[in-house]
């Protein structure tokens, strides 16, 4: 017999069979169950007192789920909402997160799952699995060599807030990490509190280097979950071959070199929060099974008979458009629809100048922490100014690149215009794609030369391959070899842009930004 809990739970289904199966499943769990058959009856119930959770179905003979949804919202209610839909009604589930149910269970509703979602939106952890840091497979499992797999780790936790951030010390951390006063960061940071407080799978939009996986590393931190796991994956730096194994894990014997059982990214987030970065690189055949992993809650290592439940919050970031990758058939609408239920955009740091001083200032205050110098350096005011009129294409990333580089040329506390090494070169295109604008507009990108009727190569892959080398070794050149610019320049992340390089075999040489990121 479990003991009482502290929890009071109503449920509301029209169907007696089935809300005295939730009931008596809950009761077994020792919460303190009553029950509604109608909206009215609810409605009623929840006027006489509160209660921790309601766990409502979707179709009531007097009205829907939703109408109680809105109800708990309007009136501040506390109590945490779970919806149950009927098997296929996607639409539903993703109305119900919007409007701010916790999460939604679909029918024939598994109970197992259905203690777990409970149990997690009370805040009871959920059934710990053994955690293990997945790594890459055995190199035997593989026959391509592997670039820089995917990662496993926390998220990385940026150092100073800075003095103006300072000003908003009632911020939990982690959203003091997210700097900046521009009306945008304002709205970004009010919507992760707000998403913290459901399971709603979160897609963060935005160039290379705005602070999506930081966004991500907030929503879990201010989240329930926040003291569980928080695995950062790259879904484009994992060879096809290798991911499913990386998603869901594996067993022993179930290709050459797995000399053991090995947990995958689900199971290291059991209990927390899963963030897939580069989503959009996710490859169509992937992206089936990880559909079904979400449908599901569930997956099932490679080599294995059985699927284990999991249970994870998803955020998933991209650079790339997603809807327009969904009309070009590379991505699959059903995932993008369950992906994208709350959509937060980071907008690249030219459109949110406002940050530009806050957040140089918390980065020099770091870069000063780091060296163990007491009074950080500082920008002079014609300094800043050159910055305001600079693109920023590799955004906030850059913005500390260049001001890295900028306190070693300074030699003083003081870093001057000279020293942020920003070529006139940086402003050129700006200037002519628009003269009124040139402080804050990307520069225009070159139009595809006329279709001519060159003859056609005998070797298409590498006729391709020099192109893309072409391509990067110039966007390297006009970027002064810094290679976050470069890539962020042709739509590329870091992680991609130093994949293709390897690839193709272009090196930066000697270029004056060798020593950026490790
Ligand atoms: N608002 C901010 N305040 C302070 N630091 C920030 C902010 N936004 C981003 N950064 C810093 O900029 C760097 C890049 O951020 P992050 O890795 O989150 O970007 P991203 O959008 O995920 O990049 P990518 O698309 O290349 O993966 C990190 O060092 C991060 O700490």
């Amino acid at each position: 017999m479990t003991t009482a809990t502290p929890f009071s739970l109503l449920v509301v289904d029209d169907e007696p069979d089935l809300r005295t199966l939730y009931e008596l499943t809950l009761l077994r769990e020792g919460y303190d169950v009553e029950t509604a058959g109608s909206v009215e009856d609810a409605l009623a119930r929840l006027a006489g007192r509160r209660y921790s959770a309601v766990i409502t179905d979707m179709r009531l003979p007097d009205g829907c789920g939703l109408d109680l949804l809105r109800h708990i919202e309007q009136h501040g209610r506390p109590e945490k909402a779970i919806v149950i839909t009927a098997y296929g009604s996607a639409e539903n589930a993703v109305e119900a997160l919007k409007s701010g149910a916790y999460d939604y269970l679909t029918k024939p509703v598994d109970l197992r799952q259905f203690r777990a979602v409970v149990g997690s939106a009370l805040g009871r952890s959920a059934q710990p699995l053994p955690t293990v840091v997945p790594a890459q497979l055995p190199p035997a499992a593989v026959e391509a060599p592997a670039p820089a797999g995917g990662r496993s780790r926390t998220v990385p936790v940026a150092a100073a807030v800075s003095a103006a951030a300072a000003g908003e010390g009632a911020l939990p951390p982690a959203l003091a990490r997210l700097v900046g006063d521009s009306a945008a960061m304002r709205q970004v940071r009010a919507l992760i509190e707000k998403v913290s407080r459901s399971m709603a799978p979160v897609l963060v939009q935005g160039e290379s280097g705005t602070g999506k996986e930081l966004v991500a590393g907030a929503i879990h931190k201010v989240s329930a979950r926040g003291t569980g796991p928080f695995i950062a994956v790259n879904c484009g730096a994992i060879p096809e071959q290798l991911l499913e194994a990386e998603f869901f894990g594996y067993r022993k014997g179930a290709f050459t070199g797995a000399t053991e059982d090995r947990e995958g990214f689900f199971q290291a987030a059991h209990g927390g929060t899963l963030f897939l970065d580069e989503i959009g690189d996710l490859p169509l055949s992937m992206q089936s099974k990880l559909l079904r992993a979400i449908q599901e809650r569930a997956v099932r290592p490679v080599g294995a008979v059985n699927e284990a439940q999991v249970n994870v919050r998803l955020v998933s970031a991209t650079h790339k458009d997603l809807a327009a990758e969904v009309q070009a058939g590379r991505f699959r609408q059903d995932l993008f629809y369950r992906l994208n239920v709350i959509q937060i955009r980071v907008p690249p740091l030219r459109e949110r100048l406002d940050d530009l001083a806050p957040i140089s200032a918390a980065v020099l205050e770091r870069i000063a922490r780091d060296a163990g110098v007491s009074s950080p350096p500082r920008l002079s005011r014609d300094a800043f100014e050159h910055l305001t009129r600079y693109v920023f294409p590799g955004n906030v990333r850059e913005l500390e690149n260049l001001l890295q580089r900028a306190v070693a040329m300074a030699g003083t506390d003081v870093i001057e215009r000279a020293d942020l090494g920003l070529p006139d070169a940086a402003f050129g295109d700006t200037e002519l794609s628009d003269p009124d604008r040139h402080d804050v507009l990307a520069p225009m990108p070159e139009l595809p030369p006329a279709r001519t009727e060159a003859p056609l190569p005998a070797d298409l892959v590498a006729y391709l391959d020099d192109v893309e080398r072409d391509i990067l070794a110039r966007a390297l050149e006009r970027h002064r070899y810094n290679r976050t610019a470069a890539g962020a320049s042709l739509g590329l992340s870091l992680r991609q842009m130093r994949y293709r390089m390897a690839r193709l075999g272009v090196q930066v040489g000697d270029g004056p930004d060798r020593h950026e990121e490790a």
